[in-house]
């Protein structure tokens, strides 16, 4: 059997006293007003508030207290695929200003927005085209990069302010996307650090909706490449859709101070079939700007992904062949297979 080979070890993040304490004192400030939306968050799962939120909800805080939180979480994973995130500990204020950054670097003139090149294929800017004339989206690579972070921030002369937002809500979604992971792992009984090494990739999203786009598509349907998305999405424009378990497209309404999962490809290849990768999609229901950020923990840099053997028995024999990320990705690209279909050629057990 081919063995997972670790991803070579990060450089740490290196900041000056300036920046840490200017990164303290935008955390201090808005912890407060983060905790408590959270815990209204939290208290709106429970009390009966969420009836407009079909897919499951996850509260972060609850692994510590309850074991049987992982089992709810490894049921969301199986059942749909994508849940929503309560209690997470980002600040709701640096949720707010990523968000401002965010539309603040749209406002940039297209030659500028050009600046921001792949450093993998599809990782930087992409301008509205024919297929998708109401979508633009920014992106660098991997978030847990300080080059890669240094780089975007070049491209795009961002302000010292836009800098320190964007590290700081990279370094918090850094976190809970490394969290959530974990937790997922433990929830089929596994205790891992794998998912530290992986690159998290950072996409930021513009929809131009308008009048006349109403009932045509911001973002085909599609499952994620990679292993998790956390998605911030808009907190007052909806559009974005998940397929349940009998096919059909539930709304997921925005949640403000929430994070939406979906869970992507190599979770399902990672967990031998039984996490799902959800299909979604982003239709547009009215006439307002739609923004999104999405950071996602792609695959490994070295060495292929497969499931661990603790997943694998007579009962789960192996599914798919081990394969990197890198030629899965160009699988999935040159056979234009973007739902998840792509895995099946890599089927060896039926
Ligand atoms: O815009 C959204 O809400 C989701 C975008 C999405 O599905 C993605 O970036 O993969
Ligand atoms: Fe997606």
């Amino acid at each position: 059997m081919v063995k997972t080979k670790q991803a070579a070890i990060k450089p740490t993040l290196q900041i000056n006293a300036i920046e840490y304490s200017l990164s303290l004192c935008i955390r201090g400030c808005l912890f407060e007003e983060g905790k408590r939306t959270s815990e209204r968050a939290a208290n709106m799962s429970t009390e009966g508030d969420n009836s407009n939120h079909v897919v499951p909800i996850i509260d972060m805080q609850e692994f510590d207290q309850d074991v049987e939180h992982y089992r709810k979480l490894r049921e969301a994973a199986e059942e749909w695929g994508c849940f929503r995130v309560v209690n997470h500990n980002i600040p709701v204020g640096l949720m707010t200003q990523m968000k401002k950054v965010v539309s603040e670097l749209f406002e940039l003139p297209t030659e500028t927005k050009r600046h921001n090149i792949d450093l993998i294929t599809g990782s930087g800017y992409l301008a509205p085209n024919v297929a998708n004339p109401n979508y633009e989206s920014l992106g660098l690579h991997d978030l847990g990069s300080p080059q890669n972070l240094g780089g975007f921030f070049s491209q795009l002369d961002a302000s010292p302010h836009q800098r320190e937002i964007l590290e700081t809500y990279a370094q918090a979604i850094h976190e809970l996307a490394l969290d959530l992971g974990k937790n997922l792992a433990k929830s089929m009984g596994l205790v891992t650090d794998l998912f530290k090494e992986w690159p998290c990739q950072l996409r930021m999203n513009k929809y131009h909706f308008t009048p006349e786009t109403v009932g045509s598509s911001g973002v085909l349907v599609h499952s994620d490449c990679g292993f998790l998305t956390i998605v911030q999405d808009d907190e007052k424009v909806g559009g974005l859709e998940a397929m349940d378990n009998l096919g059909a497209f539930v709304p997921i309404r925005p949640w403000p101070g929430t994070f939406l999962v979906n869970l992507g490809d190599v979770a399902k290849l990672w967990s031998n079939g039984r996490f799902l990768n959800v299909k979604h999609r982003v239709e547009c229901k009215e006439s307002s700007i739609r923004f999104s950020i999405a950071s996602s923990i792609l695959g490994p840099n070295e060495g292929v992904m497969e499931a661990p053997p603790e997943l694998v028995d007579t009962e789960h024999p192996r599914l798919y062949a081990p394969i990197t990320y890198e030629d899965y990705r160009k699988l999935r690209h040159t056979t234009k297979l973007a739902t998840g279909e792509a895995l099946e050629l890599l089927r060896i057990h039926s």
